[in-house]
């Protein structure tokens, strides 16, 4: 039997509800997780954890509200979408703070940017809606139009690391195709969604559009992946999750889309802006290294090397690793003592397999102890599984190479291909090796320049598909060809 509830619990200062959102109303479940903060491992409280009744409800307010949410065609939905998106913005500085209790991200990135970009992911995709036009050709005495028409329910499952940031990068989409939603958002992290939730209320989105459903991955996910309700999923999140709804969704013939992992390479050619490649490379420790495009592989010439090497080492000596709620912090905590656990061993393990430590390497004990320091290894050995595994964590490796042959050749030395950055003054070059590196995203003397009208996503194990402008409405519509024999209409 499913309650409807009340609860609020204080994140941050901000009332919060631990429960579910579904049909437009609050539900409660009678199992619950408890979240804990990266920040001092204090508990935040105690989460409706659902499964597959809560999912079901779900699907089934989902399922009731989309005929009118369809109906009202792309500019009726983005009066709605822009609404929504005007309160997220005028919500900023609680969701910041939310954010930064529940996943440690840095209380200043939060306010202005992630956030902002938050609201801008609901505004921009209702835009592109609007202004999306089907081709329309003649061929052989035949006129073919085509359209893109809302496909029904999206299952749409996140990660922890940029909660709402993630969510809204395809909830935006999702609503703007005429398709209404069911979210599952991270059980490490789940609070700024539910707050999204609050927002979608204010905005007006009738009942049942946008639905969240809190709960472990391997119970609320898997139920919601498994409904025979839904029409899409798009899940962001580890391989190991993607190989599990992806064989859900080829059981159930449900196209998926699956933003992955990375093990991204950062070039850095001997004829490059030397200052701007060791502030980008160091840049890397951001989010404390939590972050799926990060280039955790530094490869630098040898020519360069050792200036380089120094000159990070100086730079990683600097970085104020602590409290991501104050200003002057760079680096925050990592998400959970599981995933430090994970962290620490990778970093064990690369010693025993010969790298050398250069830097870091070490838990720094302040607050409630998940601060890692950023950590550099070089001479790594060829098979070592820190240059194959993604950390997930503020650990980077160094290598060199002498020719562009060779950089290629270890840049695409990994079964990831989400994102690659390359630095260097030659345009030649730049187009060759960024031709030659097959990653979703290849940024050149620049990181994480985002333009939502860009494809976005992984290649090789990184993901499937594309998300990002007329990307994601390939995805979330169902894709309609019309043709008709042309000149056959007597009115
Ligand atoms: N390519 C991209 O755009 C991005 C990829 N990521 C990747 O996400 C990973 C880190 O996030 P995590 O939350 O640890 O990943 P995860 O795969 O453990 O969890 C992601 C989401 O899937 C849910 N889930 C877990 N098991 C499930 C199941 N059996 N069925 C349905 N849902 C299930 C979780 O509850 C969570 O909401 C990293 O590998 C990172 O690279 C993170 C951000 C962006
Ligand atoms: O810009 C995007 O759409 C995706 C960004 C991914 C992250 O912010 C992350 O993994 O931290």
């Amino acid at each position: 039997m499913l309650t409807r509830s009340t609860d609020k619990i204080i994140v941050a200062n901000v009332p919060v509800s631990p429960d579910h959102y579904i049909g437009g109303q609050r539900i409660s479940s009678e199992k619950t997780f408890t979240v804990s903060s990266p920040v001092d491992e204090s508990i935040l409280g105690e989460v409706a954890a659902g499964g597959a009744e809560e999912v079901d409800a779900a699907v089934n307010a989902a399922l009731k509200a989309h005929p009118k949410w369809a109906a009202l065609g792309p500019k009726g939905r983005a009066v709605y979408l822009r609404r929504f998106a005007d309160i997220i913005e005028s919500r900023v500085e609680e969701l910041a703070a939310v954010e930064t209790m529940s996943n440690g991200s840095l209380l200043e990135s939060g306010r202005k940017r992630v956030m902002k970009r938050a609201a801008y992911n609901i505004r921009f995709f209702a835009e592109w809606a609007e202004n999306l036009k089907g081709k329309t050709w003649e061929s052989n005495g035949t006129q073919y139009s085509v359209q893109y028409q809302p496909s029904g329910v999206a299952a749409l499952i996140t990660p922890w690391n940029a909660p709402l940031m993630l969510t809204t990068w395809k909830v935006g989409p999702a609503l703007a195709a005429g398709n209404t939603v069911v979210v599952k958002p991270p059980e490490w992290a789940p609070f700024t969604c539910s707050l999204l939730a609050d927002c979608a209320e204010e905005a007006g989105l009738p009942a049942g559009v946008l639905n969240i459903v809190q709960g472990i991955g391997e119970e609320a996910g898997a139920a919601l992946t498994e409904h025979p309700g839904i029409s899409r999923i798009s899940f962001t999140g580890s391989v190991e999750t993607g190989r599990i709804i992806g064989k859900v969704a080829a059981d159930r013939i449900v196209p998926a889309s699956m933003e992955l992992g990375g093990k991204s390479p950062l070039v850095v050619f001997a004829d490059s802006d030397f200052e701007a490649a060791v502030r980008t490379a160091i840049g890397q420790y951001d989010n404390a290294g939590q972050v799926c495009l990060a280039g955790t592989r530094i490869l630098v010439e040898q020519s360069i090397a050792d200036r380089f090497l120094e000159a990070m080492t100086e730079a990683a000596g600097r970085i104020v690793l602590g409290d991501p709620r104050k200003e002057e912090t760079d680096v925050g905590p990592l998400i959970t003592r599981e995933h430090m656990n994970k962290v620490e061993g990778f970093v064990e393990r690369a010693k025993e397999q010969g790298a050398r430590l250069v830097y870091g390497g070490n838990v720094s004990e302040q607050l409630g102890g998940l601060y890692f320091e950023p950590t550099l290894f070089t001479d790594v050995p060829e098979h070592a599984e820190i240059l194959k595994e993604e950390v997930f964590g503020p650990v980077l490796t160094f290598q060199t190479f002498s020719i562009e042959e060779e950089a290629i050749q270890m840049a695409n030395n990994t079964e990831y291909g989400l994102a690659a950055t390359i630095f260097t003054g030659n345009e030649d070059r730049a187009k060759r090796v960024g031709s030659a590196i097959t990653a979703g995203t290849v940024w050149i003397n620049t990181f994480f320049a985002r333009d939502l009208s860009a494809p976005f996503g992984g290649s090789k194990k990184s993901g499937i598909g594309r998300e990002g402008g007329d990307w994601s409405f390939d995805f979330f519509c169902d894709i309609v060809t019309l043709a008709h024999k042309t000149d056959s209409f007597s009115s």
